[in-house]
């Protein structure tokens, strides 16, 4: 049975007041763009980054890259002119900051739904603060438009009080808390931004905990993360060729009206032939993705 899956290993931050950013998002290999109205905007700059995103999305050449707008909230003077340019941008999905309520994604499917947003616009949650955490099942059941979630853990350990540490012990009853709500409703899930550029093996044992943890893919601040970040959260050849044995095995030994198999020596039963078929399909549509340059 075909299974689709889209890749979001990589998922770069971009100032939306940063035209030269992007542009550059149009030839990066980034799986998605997060075009930030948020936090990466200064106050003077909100109004104009809001046009320089739509003219952006507008003018196209993203290919499949998706993309996703960052409002500011409702509470702010700037959330609902971002939700209302947001709505017919273009955009995939709109990305909700520090979201703490299944009532606060619904306001804002509200505001986007009477600005003409389409059916198809998602509806994604950044979820970054104590209180948003603890709702996070909540949340990701308020509405059938929610299409993922993203970590916020720079936001998060400064509520948390919590410790920047190298195997991130402080968030991962946050990480936990947040990748089962993503995965009791079917939604994408991403890991949070490694904030030192100069920490290459931090940000590679953070992006390999992140992939072992389950996350779909990772967060990011610069370009020159995004190969290793694809690289850490794409399923390897190897991972791939013991997918595609076990699906056969177990396909042969169905046929002989076996319900388990042994595939070089482990057990193999339904459950691991379902996940064997996610990371075929997954490793299918990178090459998909690469093969048509994004
Ligand atoms: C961190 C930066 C400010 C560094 O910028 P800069 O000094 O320009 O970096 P470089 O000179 O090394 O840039 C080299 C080229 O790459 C382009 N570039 C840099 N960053 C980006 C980017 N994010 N997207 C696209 N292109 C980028 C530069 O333009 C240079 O190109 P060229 O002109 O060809 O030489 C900068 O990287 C940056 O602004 N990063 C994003 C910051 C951001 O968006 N922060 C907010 C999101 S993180 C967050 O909010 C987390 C969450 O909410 C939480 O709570 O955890
Ligand atoms: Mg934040």
């Amino acid at each position: 049975m075909a299974m689709t899956v889209r890749p979001r290993r990589s998922v770069l931050y971009m100032p939306g007041s940063n035209a030269r950013a992007l542009e550059k998002g149009r030839s990066l290999p980034a799986d998605g763009l997060i075009l930030d109205l948020e936090d990466a905007v200064a106050p003077d700059a909100k109004a104009p980054a809001r046009d320089t995103i739509r003219e952006a999305i507008a003018a196209g050449g993203y290919g499949g890259r998706e993309l996703i707008v960052r409002t500011n909230g409702l509470s702010s003077p700037w959330g609902y002119d971002d939700l209302r340019m947001a709505a017919t941008s273009g955009a995939d999905a709109v990305l909700l900051p520090k979201v703490e309520s299944p009532d606060g994604v619904r306001q804002a499917e509200a505001v986007l739904r009477a600005a003409g947003a389409p059916e198809t616009l998602r509806i994604w949650c950044m979820m970054e603060t104590p209180l948003g955490v603890l709702n996070a099942r909540e949340i990701a059941g308020a509405s059938p438009a929610l299409g993922g979630l993203v970590l916020g853990t720079s936001d998060l350990a400064k509520d948390l009080h919590a410790a920047h540490t190298r195997d991130r012990l402080p968030m991962i009853t946050s990480l936990g808390l947040c990748l089962l709500a993503a995965r009791v409703y079917g939604l994408a899930v991403l890991d949070g931004v490694h904030l030192d550029l100069n920490d290459d093996e931090g940000f590679a044992f953070s992006c390999r905990q992140g992939r072992e943890l389950g996350f779909d893919g990772k967060t990011l601040i610069h370009p020159k993360t995004i190969a290793a970040c694809n690289d850490a959260f794409a399923p390897s050849a190897d991972e791939i060729a013991q997918a595609r044995r076990i699906i056969e095995a177990h396909g042969e030994a169905a046929a002989q009206g076996k319900g388990v198999v042994l595939v070089d020596g482990k057990l193999v039963e339904n459950l691991h032939v379902e996940n064997a078929r996610r990371l075929v399909a997954l490793g299918e549509a990178i090459a998909a993705l690469d093969s048509a340059g994004r």
